[in-house]
């Protein structure tokens, strides 16, 4: 497909499907096997018979990794691609979804931390697509010899918190202990995408190089079982009560059953998952969903749902763009506008803090005058409050914007449907005149087929005419036939007959001659 065409048509999402291998457990408990991968015609089927009712159902995917496929197979063939057009400037999504137990985590991130990487740094074969992609990132960014600056962010979305996974221990500790984690909230950007507030970023930069910077993104998302899906779905009303309900994977089938659909209304602000992947899904993000299911006939229900929800989602399309190029000074000057926002809004935390973090690190303690204590205490507790009350405020005010958005979306959708509706009504005028001139000709028509019937009528009451008058003149030729036939037996016989007499004439004669002699 060429670029523009691709543009603007959009790229369907790709769909992988991922078939583990039978577990240890399985193979003991000699569990029968229902999926059976084609690796080359790209299809998987299930067959199963339970209880007389036999389930046959064969499924195509853009590639299939059966159990025999290696991580290193799975990475060339489906990953490599797409994080060389994350070094072209497009923004990539790869996601796995799949059955608690299936293989999501093995494929993502691989077992790495128990096996040493070669003697090369060769990642070792059972490393997943995330080692490999930053092995791939750098060195390719390292081979092109360029200036480059990567960014890693890595966060916990669950049960509609957000936590940080590269925050520094001692954070995470107190937030352990205090039986709480620090939760992230997410905020729009401002350009269409969102953004988590305040996530730890791991940066590595090289010296200055040249004017123009060129952006990829490469999100690699680690679902949470898909079995919850239905689970939750199936007790909805009470789960939500209970909060087992994971808000995520719902909404995040509802927004693909609303893309795939095209319905005017896709429910990304339902949930975390689907605003952090809003741009993955329907955006300009090119996105691969790797689906894992296992061979096993106990997961045969939920192989079934993870088929049909990801084969669903191989409709959705994106229209993925190459980020802007940038000129590095725009660059910077957006960075130093972030910076002095975020000092704005976090001055007085800072502020607060510094003594205390000081103190803790310190592990000695600091002295302080006991008024200058209290007085520090009492501004702690104020500005506490005041930074509480700014947290409902900015709460109330992301509700409201959230609020705006969605009657904004609403309005937009109602003047789609407006405009679909005057477009629809033109139609339908331009319909009902060609209507009526096909009834025109319909009706012509209809009469000329009538005359036409009428002389068919004629001719036909001609030609049983011409046929009996054929008849009876078959018959007068019979007649004749027969008549002279009649006729030629009758002098036949004369002749005979007359023969025989002069026959017996010229003997007389003779006799009689001889005797006048
Ligand atoms: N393709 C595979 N080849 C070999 N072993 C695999 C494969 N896929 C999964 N496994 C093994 O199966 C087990 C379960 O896999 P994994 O933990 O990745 O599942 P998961 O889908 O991430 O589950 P959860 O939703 O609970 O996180 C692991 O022991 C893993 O090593």
């Amino acid at each position: 497909m060429s670029g523009r065409h691709e543009k603007e048509k959009g790229v369907n999402v790709q769909v992988l499907l991922r078939c583990r291998p039978f577990s240890e457990d399985e193979l003991r408990n000699n569990a029968p096997q229902v999926v059976t991968c084609s690796e080359y015609q790209r299809e998987v089927a299930v067959s199963q018979n339970i209880a007389g009712k036999h389930i046959d159902r064969v499924f195509t995917f853009d590639k299939v990794f059966g159990p025999s496929a290696q991580q290193k197979d799975l990475y060339e063939q489906a990953v490599i691609p797409i994080v060389n057009e994350v070094l072209e400037g497009f923004n990539c999504t790869i996601f796995a979804y799949g059955q608690t137990g299936t293989g999501k985590t093995y494929t993502m991130e691989g077992e790495c931390k128990r096996s040493k990487s070669g003697p090369n740094g060769e990642l070792p074969p059972g490393a997943g697509v995330i080692p490999r992609a930053v092995k791939q990132i750098f060195d390719t960014l390292e081979g092109q010899n360029a200036e480059y600056s990567v960014k890693v962010t890595f966060l916990e979305l669950y049960n509609e918190e957000i936590t940080d996974l590269l925050a520094p221990e001692e954070i995470s500790r107190v937030g352990l202990e205090d039986k709480q984690k620090k939760q992230l909230p997410l905020m729009e950007d401002g350009k269409g995408g969102v953004l988590v507030r305040g996530l730890e970023e791991e940066i590595e930069a090289t010296p200055e190089g040249e004017e123009l910077i060129k952006c990829g993104k490469l999100n690699l998302v680690d679902l949470a079982g898909s079995e919850n899906i239905s689970r939750s779905g199936a007790r909805e009303g009470r789960a939500r009560e209970a909060g087992e309900i994971n808000k995520s994977l719902l909404t995040l089938g509802r927004v693909i059953n609303a893309l795939v659909e095209h319905l005017g209304h896709i429910p990304y602000r339902d949930s975390k998952l689907t605003r952090l992947l809003r741009d993955s899904l329907g955006g300009r993000t090119k996105t691969c969903i790797i689906a894992t299911v296992s061979p096993a006939v106990h997961c045969l229900e939920e192989t079934l749902s993870t088929l049909d929800y990801a084969h669903r989602a191989k409709n959705i399309k994106n229209k993925p763009e190459v980020n802007q190029k940038m000129m590095k000074s725009t660059l910077i000057k957006d960075l130093y506008g972030e910076i002095e926002r975020l000092k704005a809004g976090h001055q007085l935390l800072i502020y607060t803090f510094n003594s205390e973090v000081y103190a803790a690190r310190e592990k000695n303690g600091v002295y302080i005058p006991k008024e200058r204590y209290y007085q520090e205490e009492s501004e702690r507790k104020a500005m506490a409050d005041q930074i509480e009350q700014m947290g409902v405020i900015i709460e109330t005010h992301q509700k409201h914007i959230e609020e705006l958005q969605d009657k904004h979306d609403a309005q937009q959708n109602l003047n789609q449907t407006s405009k679909l509706l005057a477009s629809t009504g033109d139609e339908l005028r331009r319909c009902q005149y060609t209507l009526k001139e096909k009834d025109f000709i319909i009706s012509e028509q209809k009469k000329a087929e009538n005359a036409l019937a009428h002389q068919a009528c004629v001719l036909r009451s001609d030609l049983e005419k011409s046929l009996k008058d054929n008849a009876s003149l078959f018959l007068k030729i019979a007649r004749e036939d027969k008549l002279s036939a009649d006729n030629r037996s009758v002098v036949n016989n004369f002749q005979a007959e007359l023969a025989e007499q002069l026959g017996s004439l010229c003997n007389t004669g003779f006799h009689i001659n001889v005797s006048a002699k």
